[in-house]
Parts: C-alpha cells; structure tokens; sequence
C-alpha cells in the first residue's frame, strides 16, 4: 500500500477535525472550521480524543469575563512579573548577579541546559524521530519593544531551513498565523498561529496561497474583531500601549507603558471582558491575551499536528518543543503528560516550568548549534561515520570548499558555544556557511579543542593546513554525499 504523505495526512487529519469540531459543537450555531480541501466530510474518527465540551469549565467566574490564570486583586503582580527582563530584580527583590547566578545553577539543577545536555538527549532520541515545534517571539526573535519589529536573524532562518529539511517542523506561536510566518518566511513549515487556533500545513504549490487550515474557533471571529476595536478606542489615550490583532486572540502590550498606568489597562482589560463571557485572559511577557473560551491551546496544537504527521502513538517519536512563555506551558505540559519528548524552556532567569531542559541566553547562536545538531543527529548531514574528518574552509576565489585530509593536525571541535564565531569569516558565502558550519560540525570529533578562535586564522592562513581535498558544495542539497565520495576517493 501506498504510505501517505505528511501533507495527505494532515489533509486527513483536518477531515477527521471537523468531525471532531462536529462532537464538539453541541451548540449547533458553530460555523465550521474552515477547510480548504473540497473533499465531502463522512463519518467523524476521532484521531484526538477531546471532551464533548470544547469550553473551558471555569471554577472561578465572575459575571462576564473569565480571568483565567490570575485573580483581578493578582493582575499587577502577574503584569510585573511577567517578562524576567532584568535577572537582578526579579520578582520586585534585588539580587547582586552573583546571588543571581548562584540562583540560576540551583534552578538548572531541576532544568538543565539543553545545550549541554545535548548529546544526552540526542542519545536518547537515537533511532528514533523527532519532531520540533518552536515557538517565535523570545525562543526565534529576541524580545523587542516593538512587536512588530521582532525579526529573526538571517542565521536563524537559515538554520531553521536546514533543520526543517530532515525533521518535521512547526512554528507554534501567540501572533496571527500570517504574521508569524511573514516573519519566519519559510514556506515549508507548519505554521499554528493564536496559540495554536490557526494551524496550516506547509505550502508546496505557490498557487494554492492558503494550504490546508484547521481553525477551531473560526465562530469567535467577528467578537475578536470588536473587542480589537473597542480596546484600541480605550487605551488609545495611554501612551505606549498597543493593542495587536492576532485573529483568534488580542494581544494588549503595555511593554512601552508608564508602570503607574499598568492599573488602567489592566482595568479597561478586565471592563471589557465583563461583557464577554466567551473570551478569558492569559498573560504573556508584557502582554495581556484575550482569547475564546475553548480547550484548545499551544499543547493542543502540538498532539494535533503529531496526529496529523502520523507521530501519535508512535514509540519511537521524539517532539521537542522549545519556548519560553506562560503560553508555551502548555506545550510542555502536555509533552511531559504524554511522557513523550522534551520541553526545553528559553530563560535568563529562574521559574517553575513543565520543560524538562533549559537555554539561559536566548540568543540565536544556541539554538543554531542544537538546529545543526539535530540535522546532524538526524543522519541528515554527516552522522558518526564523519567524526574522522577536519576542517573545510572555503577556498575564496571560487564557490569550491578545501577539506584537509587526515593527515592534517588540525583537529578542532565546532560542538563548543562559539561555533557562529566561524560563521562571520564565511559571510560572502552566507547559504553555503550554513551547510558548511553544518558539515564542520558532524566532522569534528567532539572532544577536541573549541574551532571558533582558530578557524578565522586558518581562513587567513590556508598554508597551515596541509594536504586538502577539494569538495564542490550545491547549497541546494547537502554536501555530503559528494564530500562521502570525495573522502573515498583517497
Ligand atoms: O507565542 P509567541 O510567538 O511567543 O507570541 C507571544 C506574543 O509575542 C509577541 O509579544 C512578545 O514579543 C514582543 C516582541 O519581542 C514584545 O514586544 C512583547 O512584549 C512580548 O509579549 C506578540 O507581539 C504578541 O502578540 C504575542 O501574543
């Protein structure tokens, strides 16, 4: 029998959803989901086992809206203490950055480094397949005062490309679906943006500009729209605020906001949900989120794309989710619920989290090197039988990389932190540093001496190098294959 594709089975799979929503939607004014794909729905087959109510039972309720993980009397605290700016005063306490960091090794005794942990977990996910699902602000971009200029680095990208190449990939993030993934650019991609209620499938066909769309709560449209507009009327006047539609959820940032106003927001917040009984609030960092009163969130998103790539039930699945938010708890909730995978939070400082693993310093080069790892883990690039092999650089004249051959005494190490360090050198050819930064790494055995520091004085100095073998790289496919050859030549 034919074996489906990722992308029939999400098609499948969002057939299987709208009977799902049919179950769901005891309230028969639902519209439903909007799905593309033409195909008549049957009979429902419920690959995700949801409650027959898709709201929330809220334990605590006022008369209109639902204040979701804060009491009103709480909203303060949870706004000052929900984006750990400034390691040294967390919490409103002052800590010297010793104390801070005596802090930080306690905590990461509960939640290592996952960059440390690295060949750990890559041991324990050897054989098997991982899926990653990553969110965007503050885990892919740095946090910004301005939301709508949190860019991610070119590296990032391209670094998110390759990995996306070997392993399946999702983008599961609080922004509007078409925001994000403008922002990410990567059309082969899954995308799940408002906290996971606008999932699409990558595009393969540029025609079909809109892929396959799950969106479970399509019906809270129109009251999105209004509470957009009624909170850009009446926090017009604060200066600072800014008020994001994310078309499912409203995003009400008070980053840029006077702390002595942080009570007017948070009460022209709470004013408004008073009249809607179907939308709750959660915080996120700096930023107040109303959404529908539905049992669907980050973590949900997650069991439903590994449903839709056919990775449920499957021993020998690894997801890997990375974020670094409230919302993305539940994410790791539900990975560390099904026993499955790994957390791995984004954090400078200490706080209680579902994650199983952690990555202190936010910024990119961290990442890009677990990225590499996994293509590298993956078997896409390299592998072990690679270890053996030294260092390439590019030859500058010519689109041509020189790898030495073992006669070389150059044996360094790419697996420590520094690895991007090797990337600036190789900016004119930026697509093939990637790939190249890629190979060095599943060449270099893994406990010799860092590269960063050397690999710019060999560029400078190819005569230190020995004996080199020439290896032609097509940035479109991995060099491997041909270096494979290459190497089997001698
Ligand atoms: O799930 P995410 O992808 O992490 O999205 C959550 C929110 O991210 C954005 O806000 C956050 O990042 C901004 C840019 O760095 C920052 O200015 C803001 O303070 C952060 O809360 C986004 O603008 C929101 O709409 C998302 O809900």
């Amino acid at each position: 029998m034919k074996s489906m594709t990722p992308m029939g089975r999400l098609v499948n799979h969002l057939k299987m959803a709208v009977a799902v929503e049919d179950v769901m939607d005891l309230k028969a004014s639902h519209s439903p989901p909007v799905l593309t794909d033409p195909t008549p729905i049957n009979k429902p087959r419920l690959g995700i086992h949801f409650s027959q109510d898709p709201f929330l039972t809220i334990p605590w309720k006022k008369p209109g809206g639902v204040l979701d993980d804060v009491r009103a009397s709480n909203w303060l605290d949870a706004m000052k203490s929900s984006s750990p700016r400034n390691i040294t005063k967390h919490y409103g306490v002052e800590f010297s950055s010793s104390d801070a960091d005596m802090a930080y090794r306690d905590w990461m005794l509960k939640y290592p480094s996952a960059l440390t942990s690295f060949e750990q977990i890559a041991n324990n996910a050897r054989g098997k397949r991982i899926a990653l699902f990553l969110d965007y602000d503050g885990t892919l971009s740095p946090i910004v005062d301005n939301p709508d200029h949190a860019f991610m680095s070119n590296a990032m990208r391209a670094a998110v490309r390759n990995v996306a190449k070997y392993i399946p990939t999702a983008i599961i993030s609080g922004r509007s679906r078409e925001k994000v993934r403008k922002f990410v650019g990567l059309k082969e991609l899954y995308y799940a943006g408002s906290h996971g209620m606008d999932i699409m499938g990558p595009v393969h066909n540029e025609e079909v500009k809109e892929g396959n769309l799950y969106q479970p709560a399509s019906e809270f449209l129109p009251m999105i729209n209004e509470v957009f507009v009624s909170l850009v009327e009446i926090t017009k006047n604060i200066q600072g605020a800014k008020v994001e539609n994310n078309k499912f959820c409203v995003s009400v940032h008070y980053r840029n906001v006077d702390e002595k106003s942080w009570t007017t927001i948070a009460q022209y917040v709470q004013d408004t949900l008073k009249q809607y009984s179907r939308l709750r609030l959660t915080h996120g960092r700096m930023v107040l989120e109303i959404r529908p009163v539905l049992k669907w969130d980050k973590g949900k998103a997650v069991e439903f794309l590994l449903e839709s790539l056919g990775l449920t039930n499957c021993d020998d699945v690894v997801p890997i989710y990375v974020g670094d938010d409230r919302t993305d708890e539940d994410a790791f909730k539900f990975l560390r619920e099904s026993g499955r995978g790994y957390g791995i939070l984004v954090t400078p400082a200490p706080k209680e989290s579902n994650a199983c693993y952690s990555l202190r310093d936010p910024s990119e080069k961290h990442h890009v090197i677990i990225w590499r790892g996994w293509v590298v883990k993956s078997g896409g690039v390299g592998g072990d039988m690679f270890f053996r092999v030294w260092i390439v650089v590019p030859d500058w004249s010519s689109q041509i990389m020189t790898v030495p051959s073992e006669s070389t005494d150059a044996r360094y190490s790419l697996l420590g932190s520094n690895d991007m360090d090797v990337m600036e050198p190789l900016c004119p050819y930026k697509t093939l540093a990637t790939e190249l930064s890629m190979v060095l790494m599943s060449l270099m055995p893994s406990s010799s001496p860092p590269a960063a520091s050397i690999v710019p004085d060999l560029l400078k100095d190819k005569a230190r190098i020995g004996n080199v073998n020439l290896v032609i790289f097509d940035s479109n496919s991995s060099p491997v294959p041909k270096m494979k050859s290459r190497i089997n030549d001698n």
